[in-house]
């Protein structure tokens, strides 16, 4: 199954800002008959997206007399739009149910669905909330886990191209993301069993380094000292050219997508029972497993070494 842009229905959760917004924008103005629905769970945010989109695009609607606006998700519907938005939060399953309700009434289900809603709060583990613990798995796996599974049900037969969002903390969890990397590498975990289920889907799993998005700077804001020093390899990249590389990469036919040298690297020390669908990829299992028996052992002692070090410094029950 090719990734084109054009004549699609997409679904792009969390599409209301950061990467999810440049896929919308990147649909919007790349292609001509692709229908684009944003979902996340502020409305206000997803009305100034669709504007903000528009406006760019010299497209503007003008709101209509009910006082609704032309592009939220709605029957009639308005065949000359391209783009809507539908407010939801996806960590109730309930929530997704209805969503899915209205894409099949309005005929929208989707040709292709990507899972970019999440978010991270870096902090100590003994220095997170109750709350903040329990948002990292609804708002990074139980997101995705809702939509897989409503898209999977509506969608028996024809093709579908289910794209998730990960991270390279999957891959690499690190000191400061115990709130947030467990459930990323549950979406890693998902995805190796919906490829062997799901046999009408194309399924690819997008593990990003660092990108500046509004999520990644409210996420500097608590992330431990050691935390940036540790990811110090993996430079925030636009988020712009995050999306375009991305995107590269699945026309190219990858299904396991990075976004940086350093993701390609780690992509390729995490040898385990999946076959990995990555560019490079001979090169990049050679790399992996030559780095596993010559550097990897080495890297995690002088890791732990340094991090027992900047606890003593810092004085761990502390520091954040
Ligand atoms: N930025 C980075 O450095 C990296 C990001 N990633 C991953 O890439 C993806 C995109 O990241 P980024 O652009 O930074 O994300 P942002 O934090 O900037 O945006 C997250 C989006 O998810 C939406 N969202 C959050 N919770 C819910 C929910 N319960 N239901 C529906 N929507 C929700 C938010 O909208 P609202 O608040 O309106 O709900 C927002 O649109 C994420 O999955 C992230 O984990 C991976 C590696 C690095
Ligand atoms: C031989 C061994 C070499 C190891 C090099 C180690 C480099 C680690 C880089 C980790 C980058 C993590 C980026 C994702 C962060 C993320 O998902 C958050 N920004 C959430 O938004």
């Amino acid at each position: 199954m090719k990734y084109t842009l054009e004549d699609q229905i997409v679904l792009i959760t969390g599409g209301s800002q950061g990467l999810g917004k440049e896929f919308a924008k990147k649909y919007y103005n790349e292609a001509e008959n692709t229908k684009i629905i944003i979902v996340s769970r502020s409305e206000a945010k997803l009305l100034d997206t669709c504007n903000e989109i528009r406006l760019k695009a010299h497209l503007r609607k003008e709101t209509i007399d009910e006082g609704q606006v032309q592009h939220k998700l709605a029957a009639p519907l308005d065949v000359e739009q391209r783009l809507f938005y539908y407010p939801c939060d996806l960590s109730f399953y309930e929530s997704v149910e209805c969503l899915f309700d209205v894409l099949r009434d309005l005929d929208l289900l989707p040709t292709q669905t990507l899972c970019c809603a999440g978010g991270s709060v870096p902090k100590l583990f003994r220095g997170l909330s109750g709350h903040e613990l329990n948002q990292g798995m609804d708002i990074n796996y139980k997101t995705t886990l809702n939509v897989a599974h409503q898209i999977a049900l509506a969608e028996q037969t024809r093709e579908h191209h289910l794209i998730i969002f990960s991270s390279v903390t999957a891959l690499y969890p690190f000191i400061g993301y115990s709130q947030y990397a467990p459930a990323k590498a549950a979406i890693k975990s998902l995805v190796a069993i919906l490829r062997h289920e799901l046999t009408n889907f194309r399924i690819s799993c997008v593990y990003p380094g660092n990108f500046e998005s509004e999520g990644f700077t409210l996420e500097q804001e608590t992330k431990p000292q050691i935390t940036k020093l540790i990811e110090g390899p993996s430079d925030a990249i636009p988020c712009a050219q995050a999306c375009d590389i991305i995107a590269n990469s699945l026309a190219r036919g990858n299904d396991d997508v990075f976004t940086d040298l350093v993701g390609w690297m780690i992509m390729g020390m995490d040898l385990g029972l999946t076959i990995k669908k990555s560019r490079f990829v001979v090169l990049q299992w050679v790399f992996g497993v030559l780095s596993n028996i010559l550097v990897v052992p080495f890297y995690m002692l002088g890791c732990s070494w340094y991090i027992r070090k900047w606890f003593r410094e810092n004085d761990g029950k502390k520091a954040n």
